[in-house]
């Protein structure tokens, strides 16, 4: 069986570089035309309460213009669902926020938030959008997060990506493993992200059954160097030659 395991690109440090100067470039839009030609499969992008990168236009424009999917990142708040309901992505992932975080730190604590989390998708399903959680690799939170009728799950890989010993990376890929596993028991679509990079992406990729990574910061990092399609392509290549 050929694992199909699909590239969601992550723009967001487009928009940080846009954001720097407030200039209009380099323009996220035109960054999602270059990743798709290059091969990624969908376009992720994260509309947060403090507007650091991604813009509101960002969402408006990338929603005419993609030609693969927008997976439109947000928090549980009233006004980003009011946003989701109005632009209808075809996929959201629901992730934690904070002001002062610099990036996202862990997953949505979907045990301890049922009721809000199981409205938002409830919502968000109704407008026809696919709903996804971005959750720690954890059975109670994979258990919740079907208790709350979403159908994706996005693992968590932060732990595993900054782990500072090659023990304790081991140790949080076996956690990614059996996550996935017990996701895909329980009828899940799984996926994965958060630190994924070129050396680092293989071991992820290779877990059977996976079906998206969504990785972003370590492409645009290397696009600086060596462009955007090339980094989309040699990240594809790579997923490719692990998945079994
Ligand atoms: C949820 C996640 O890990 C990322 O997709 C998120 O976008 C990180 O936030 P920044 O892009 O602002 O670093
Ligand atoms: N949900 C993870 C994502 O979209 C990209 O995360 P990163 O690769 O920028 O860490």
């Amino acid at each position: 069986m050929t694992n199909k395991i699909l590239l969601g690109v992550n723009i967001d440090h487009i928009a940080t570089l846009r954001q720097a100067r407030g200039t209009q470039y380099p323009d996220p839009v035109y960054a999602a035309a270059i990743a798709e030609e290059a091969g990624a499969d969908g376009i992720t992008v994260h509309l947060r309460e403090d507007r650091r990168h991604i813009q509101d236009r960002d969402i408006y424009v990338l929603k005419e213009t993609l030609t693969t999917r927008m997976n439109l990142e947000m928090a549980i708040t009233d006004e980003m669902v009011a946003i989701a309901e109005k632009v209808k992505p075809a996929h959201c992932c629901l992730v934690p926020e904070k002001r002062e975080e610099l990036t996202t730190e862990g997953g949505l604590d979907v045990v301890g938030n049922e009721a809000q989390v199981a409205s938002a998708v409830k919502r968000l399903a109704e407008a026809g959008i696919e709903v996804s959680l971005f959750i720690d690799p954890e059975p109670a939170q994979l258990e919740a997060a079907v208790r709350c009728g979403a159908p994706v799950v996005e693992l968590h890989t932060g732990a595993y990506a900054e782990a500072e010993s090659h023990d304790v990376e081991l140790a949080e890929l076996k956690r990614v493993e059996s996550a996935v596993r017990f996701g895909l028991d329980k009828g899940l679509i799984v996926n994965a992200g958060h630190g994924l990079h070129y050396h680092n992406v293989q071991p992820i990729a290779a877990i059977p059954g996976i079906n998206e990574l969504n990785i972003g910061h370590a492409i645009i990092a290397r696009a600086v160097f060596s462009g955007l399609s090339e980094a989309v392509t040699e990240m594809k290549r790579l997923m490719r030659e692990a998945a079994v």
